[in-house]
């Protein structure tokens, strides 16, 4: 019992001490825990301890960064608003006052908006707050009166600037004298462009608004564009002004008032009307900007603004003093280029039915057309001197030759007045350029009506092979014929003749011809595109026409500037109180119903002209020739002369027909006149007058050309000269034809003639081919008349002018008058066959009659500086007028 009572003490011993071991263990590990934990809580606390003060620094510094980013970024956002504010309102919409000027807008150009002030931004540069006006809205003021005040003169002055000088009109409604605003802008009053509504006149300017609404939509707009902004862009026209209404107070409006104000919100900003409004109630639009200026700043729409300060008052009154001087001083014309279409589309017109181009602007901005075809076939063009008659034809020569490629459409044009400006459509030694359509130009040839007719004869011709043409084909019109014959080449011609009457003065054989040629062509040429455009500014012009009903009946188009009297029909009057640059087209005969009137641009002045020459030039075909221009004043060069360099000497022996060449003829081609001298009768020349340089400069170029044509010493050139002034010129040719020709004078003419009669031999006898130039050989009478052997000198020249043409012996002679020749040939009975060709300077048509001419009396023949009557009995049934060549050196 004992030893199991001291085994279970033993035991329990043994489980306590077990257990306290146990517990001292954990206690250990748990005082080590508790003494780990604290370590880490001492060294968490030191380390948070630092914490607070890195994180604060770091944000100190993100927020720095941040800010400086930002007011950085705000700056460059405040700059790019600022640029953008100024692209949006360039020049006057925004400069600033002391540099403030106008700077009108293109007219395909917007105006732009306007600025009133700036938004100021804390640390960035100012911006422009803008309202849109011109072409944008309306403006609503509210508050401050001064302030208001202000904004209006700014916004009028600004849009002033932006506009060309009268295109902008300004009316004022002002019955409480609320605006002193308007005040500084008096002097546009001087010129139509303020005007003020009195009291009580609202309502009738605000119908005035509406209508003008209206009228634009309808006849300006016609549904083809949505606003004048569009059709300026699309067109490069602007053809209505803005019109600004300044509304300030005044009663409570009327129903009417108030409709007729919501109509002119909503749709006057696509017709440039405008309105400014101050104590008006305007509706709520997307085109109103609303304003509202108090005593420390302004809104503009929900935008804090900072106003600008009004313009001074000086700057609002000069301004408005040049624009009214500019407008009193006329419109300024339409620009040409309006009559042209865009680069890329020149030269893209069919002709085949008809020719169409503008020639000006309708009073809607609507292009004026003018057309030739079949009807119109031609047009009658009248104006006093100084109208702008030349000027249309530029323009109307321009507009067509800018659409047509020279493919279709050919000109010839013909100046009967004094003056120069059509020589540019022809190649120039300052412009090498010429008008790629431009076939022929005569210019100074008031005295050459033979030039006229030259040109209607050519035109005739022209008629004959295209009716000639038509006629192979089946065919009556021009548009069949191209149809039929596509590659031939039939375009449209159009012959213009500037002064045309004077081609129908005088009762004689010319006025007659080319009377009859015009009335064949008006007639016939209208189905063949061969197309008449005849100016005048003298009434007797358009009477000489009136004489021939028939011809003048094909003249429907009909175009009249101011004051022209008797182009259009009679009871019409409508030229008489045309404006200046302005013309009444009417493709109606001239009948009242057919009248439109249209302002026509400028275009004959050097620079706009030649930039269009110079564009159609440079797209002229590869094998384009120039225009062949022919001036009456000057004095054509043999050296030059198509055939002159055509002329050759044969390989061997001597020509069988040498030809004398003896000026220029008037023609539409540069040809030379030519005197054939084949070995038969009567083949010699005489040139008669008393004019020195003028029948020297024909024996001249009669020799020169002989010489060109024999190899040197294969003829003989025998020169006598018996007048000293004649003396130069008949030396300078001796010395160019050196050896084979010999020089005689009144000692030895007589030996000259009496060895050429005596060399002649018998008819049959053939010697090398002679020329005998006698420059003023009735001079030598005296010598002649002597006898040198068994004949006397005279008789020997007699026997030379017989017997020497079959003989290859010619004589070119010049008498100095009529009757001496006759005296040299045998008195005034003699027969003159032997003389078979002259030229009759200053020789009067009378004096030329009986042998010398077929007929009775004579040529029509009236003398004139430079000009000859040259008349070949062998070919011949008229005299030809000729142009001697001027002296070869
Ligand atoms: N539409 C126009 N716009 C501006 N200036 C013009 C216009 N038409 C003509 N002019 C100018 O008027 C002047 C006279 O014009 P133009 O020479 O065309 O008249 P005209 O009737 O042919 O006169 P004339 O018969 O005396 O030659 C010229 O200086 C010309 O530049």
């Amino acid at each position: 019992m004992a030893d199991r009572r001291s085994q279970l003490v033993a035991r329990v011993r043994e489980l306590l001490a077990e257990a306290l071991g146990a517990s001292r263990t954990r206690s250990a590990t748990a005082q080590a825990t508790l003494a780990t934990a604290r370590d880490r809580s001492v060294r968490v606390r030191r380390a948070a301890a630092g914490v607070p003060e890195r994180v604060g620094a770091e944000r100190d510094r993100r927020l720095a960064e941040i800010d400086a980013r930002h007011a950085s970024r705000l700056a460059t956002l405040a700059r790019r608003a600022a640029e953008a504010a100024t692209r949006e309102a360039p020049g006057a919409g925004s400069a600033e006052w002391p540099v403030w000027r106008p700077t009108p807008a293109d007219r395909a150009e917007p105006p732009g908006a306007t600025r009133v002030g700036t938004i100021r931004l804390p640390d960035a540069e100012p911006v422009p707050a803008l309202v849109s006006l011109l072409d944008g809205g309306h403006v609503a003021l509210d508050g401050d009166p001064e302030g208001c005040a202000a904004v209006v003169s700014a916004l009028l002055l600004r849009g002033l600037g932006r506009a060309a000088p009268g295109s902008v009109r300004l009316v004022g409604y002002d019955p409480d004298r609320l605006g002193g605003a308007l005040a500084g802008f008096a002097p546009l009053g001087t010129a139509g462009l303020l005007t003020f509504v009195g009291p009580g006149g609202l309502g009738r300017l605000l119908d005035d608004l509406v209508e003008q609404i209206r009228r634009i939509n309808e006849t300006v707009l016609a549904g083809e564009h949505a606003s004048l902004r569009e059709l300026a862009a699309a067109t490069g026209r602007r053809p209505e002004p803005w019109r600004l209404a300044v509304l300030l107070g005044g009663d409570e409006l009327s129903r009417h008032e108030r409709g007729q104000l919501d109509r002119v919100v909503r749709a006057g900003a696509a017709c440039g009307v405008h309105l400014i409004v101050r104590g008006v109630p305007l509706p709520d639009d997307p085109t109103v900007t609303r304003i509202v200026v108090t005593a420390d700043g302004a809104r503009v729409g929900t935008l804090p603004v900072h106003l600008d300060p009004p313009p001074p008052a000086a700057l609002v009154t000069e301004t408005c003093r040049q624009i009214a001087s500019v407008v009193s001083a006329g419109p300024a014309p339409t620009p040409f280029t309006d009559l042209l279409p865009p680069p890329e589309q020149m030269w893209r017109e069919d002709s085949a039915t008809g020719l169409t181009a503008p020639i000006g602007e309708g009073p809607q901005g609507r292009p004026v057309l003018l057309t030739l075809g079949d009807y119109p076939p031609h047009a009658l063009i009248g104006g006093p001197s100084g109208t702008g008659k030349t000027n249309l034809i530029f323009a109307w020569i321009g507009a067509l030759a800018a659409r047509y490629s020279p493919a279709e459409l050919e000109f010839y044009l013909l100046d009967f007045k004094e003056g120069v400006s059509f020589a540019r459509f022809a190649q120039g030694r300052r412009d090498p350029s010429w008008l790629p359509h431009m076939r022929l130009v005569g210019i100074n040839v008031n005295t050459d009506r033979e030039f006229g007719l030259a040109l209607l004869r050519f035109l005739a011709e022209e008629l004959r092979r295209r009716a000639d043409a038509a006629k192979k084909h089946e065919v009556t019109k021009l548009a069949e014929l191209r149809a039929v014959d596509p590659t031939g080449h039939w375009p449209r011609i159009v012959a213009v003749v500037d002064e045309f009457q004077m081609l129908l003065a005088g009762r004689d054989a010319v006025a007659r011809e080319a009377a009859d040629l015009l009335e064949d062509l008006a007639r016939r040429g209208r189905s063949q595109g061969i197309h008449l455009v005849l100016a005048s500014q003298d009434v007797r012009g358009i009477e000489a026409l009136w004489g021939r009903p028939a011809l003048v009946a094909q003249f429907t188009l009909r175009i009249a500037l101011p004051k022209a009297l008797r182009i259009l029909a009679e009871r019409n009057d409508a030229a008489q109180s045309l404006p200046k640059f302005h013309a009444v087209v009417n493709a109606e005969s001239g009948l009242p119903e057919g009248n439109e009137v249209a302002r026509i641009p400028s275009a004959g002045d050097w620079e706009t002209w030649s930039d269009l020459q110079h564009r159609l030039w440079r797209m002229r075909p590869a094998e384009a020739a120039p225009a062949r221009l022919f001036d009456g004043d000057a004095i054509p060069r043999l050296a030059d002369a198509p055939d002159f360099r055509a002329l050759q000497a044969p390989e061997v022996g001597t020509p069988r027909g040498p030809v004398a060449l003896l000026g220029e003829i008037i023609d539409v081609q540069a040809r030379s006149a030519v005197l054939r001298l084949p070995r038969a009768p009567g083949r010699n020349l005489a040139v008669l007058g008393t004019r020195v340089d003028e029948a020297c400069a024909v024996l001249d170029a009669a020799a020169r050309s002989l010489a060109r044509q024999h190899r040197p010493g294969s003829a003989r050139f025998s020169i006598a000269c018996l007048d000293p002034d004649a003396d130069p010129a008949a030396r300078a040719l001796y010395e160019d034809l050196a050896d084979d020709a010999a020089w005689y004078d009144e000692e030895t003419v007589a030996e000259l003639v009496a060895e050429t009669a005596d060399g002649l031999g018998a008819p049959g006898a053939t010697g090398g081919p002679h020329y005998l130039l006698l420059f003023a050989v009735d001079a030598a009478a005296g010598a002649l008349a002597t006898k040198a052997g068994p004949a006397t000198g005279l008789a020997h020249l007699r026997r030379i002018l017989h017997d020497g043409p079959e003989r290859r012996t010619h004589v070119l002679a010049w008498w100095r008058g009529v009757a001496r020749m006759r005296a040299d040939l045998g008195g005034a009975g003699a027969r003159t066959d032997q003389i078979g060709a002259w030229v009759a300077l200053d020789t009067h048509g009378g004096e030329l009659g009986s042998s010398l001419y077929p007929g009775t009396g004579g040529p029509d023949w009236y003398p004139r500086p430079w000009r000859g009557l040259f008349f070949d009995r062998a070919v011949h049934r008229t005299g030809q007028t000729i142009i001697p060549y001027g002296p070869s050196r």
